[in-house]
């Protein structure tokens, strides 16, 4: 018989998961969603097949349950749906940011003949909705499964057989472990990104110069601020214990700062940027890791008129699309860079083999 999933919520995350879904299954695919326009949508694009008018309508008769709402309405589907609807054997899994509070209340309220397996696939984007859903998005990424220890191994084979098209890495650790980790590097970056745009949002009122200026830098550092308020509210409410010692901490090194700053300690401050670069620079490349989500390429560029179409157009010669393009640097008669973005490693290889047939010099940071 034909299986059956349910995804509840529709947004960027829950979307791609449903299109990885259908690389690896031919199964049917129900989805349910706050927003009908969001559903429909989802179902022009194909990414669902059927939409169902109510959780309970949708978790009848479904073989796996993936919840894809923010962590806060997601805790509030586990606990307001109705029990006695779920298939014996459902696999019930989250894709939520923050996993311990989502782990304890499905585990307080839900039925035995159900399993939940707390997920997180750690690779996104600042973008939100149905639009930016993308069956690559979790390449080479890593998945985080939060099995408890009762969980019967085959589940989590399954749900990992269920999700294998995400082509992830799988790894498996505990809520609070995951939360203090996603804390760490995931969650506590968009606070200070998004502290660092408030900053300048307040300056730019007697600067109005001040935003138009921002140049590489600012933009790198800063582009996690445009992610959604309503699912960063949520995150942050949930991982409060852990985010609260980082601010404490954080607020300690930033008064370090300025203190051999204050006393112009040459040395010191040396050593702190050098210290930042040897420890950064040991982060693995072309890995999707849980930072950079996108497959970048850089193309050093003579700055003469028609370079970029040139670029471009050996590009769409070879049917490689680009998902981003950007001109990171030039001035009058210097060598600029192009920062080319692409949905795949494989796209970006095959980008470099024939740019670089073409006598561009590439680089990969
Ligand atoms: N964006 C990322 O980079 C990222 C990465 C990994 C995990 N996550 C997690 O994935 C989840 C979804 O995030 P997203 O980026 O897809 O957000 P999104 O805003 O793109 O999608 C969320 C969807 O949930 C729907 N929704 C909200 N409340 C609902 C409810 N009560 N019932 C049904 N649908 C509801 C919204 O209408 C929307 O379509 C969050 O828990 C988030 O923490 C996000
Ligand atoms: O690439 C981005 O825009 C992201 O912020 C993705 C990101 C992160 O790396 O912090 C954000 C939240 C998720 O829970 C997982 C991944």
């Amino acid at each position: 018989m034909t299986k059956k999933v349910l995804i509840i919520g529709l947004g960027l995350i829950g979307g791609s998961i449903a299109l990885a879904i259908r690389q690896e299954h031919s199964c049917v695919i129900r989805g349910y969603d706050i927003s009908n326009e969001t559903l429909k949508v989802a179902k022009s694009l194909k990414i669902i097949d059927e939409i169902v008018d109510s959780v309970d309508d949708g978790i009848k008769d479904v073989d796996l349950i993936i919840l894809a709402t923010p962590v806060s309405k997601t805790e509030q589907i586990l606990t307001e749906v109705n029990h006695q609807s779920f298939k014996q054997g459902v696999i019930i899994t989250d894709v939520g940011s923050t996993k311990a509070n989502i782990v304890s209340k499905a585990t307080e309220i839900l039925p035995e003949h159900v399993t939940f397996i707390g997920g997180h696939p750690m690779a996104g984007s600042h973008k939100t909705g149905v639009e930016a859903a993308r069956e690559h998005l979790f390449e080479n990424a890593f998945y985080i499964l939060t099995p408890m220890e009762s969980t019967d191994n085959r589940s989590v084979i399954q749900l990992q057989n269920w999700l294998k098209g995400t082509k992830a890495k799988f790894i498996n650790m505990t809520p609070k472990q995951h939360d203090y980790l996603a804390g760490a590097i995931s969650h506590f970056p968009h606070i200070v990104a998004t502290s660092l745009v408030n900053q300048i949002a307040k300056m730019e009122e007697e600067q109005p110069l001040l935003l138009r200026l921002a140049a590489g830098g600012f933009r790198d550092i800063t582009r996690i601020a445009s992610a959604s308020p309503v699912m960063w509210r949520d995150i942050l409410i949930h991982n409060k214990e852990v985010l609260l010692p980082l601010l404490d901490n954080w607020i300690s090194e930033i008064k370090g700062v300025q203190q051999i700053l204050e006393q112009n300690d040459e040395q010191a401050i040396y050593q702190y940027f050098d210290d930042a670069k040897v420890f950064r620079d040991q982060m693995p490349e072309r890995t999707k890791g849980a930072i950079p989500a996108f497959y970048d390429l850089f193309v050093d560029v003579p700055d003469h008129p028609g370079v970029i179409s040139d670029v471009t157009s050996i590009l769409a010669t070879q049917s490689i699309s680009i998902t981003n393009i950007r001109i990171l640097e030039t001035r009058e008669d210097i060598m600029g860079v192009l920062r080319l973005s692409f949905r795949s490693e494989e796209d970006r290889q095959d980008a470099k083999n024939c740019l670089e047939q073409a006598l561009y010099e590439t680089s990969i940071i």
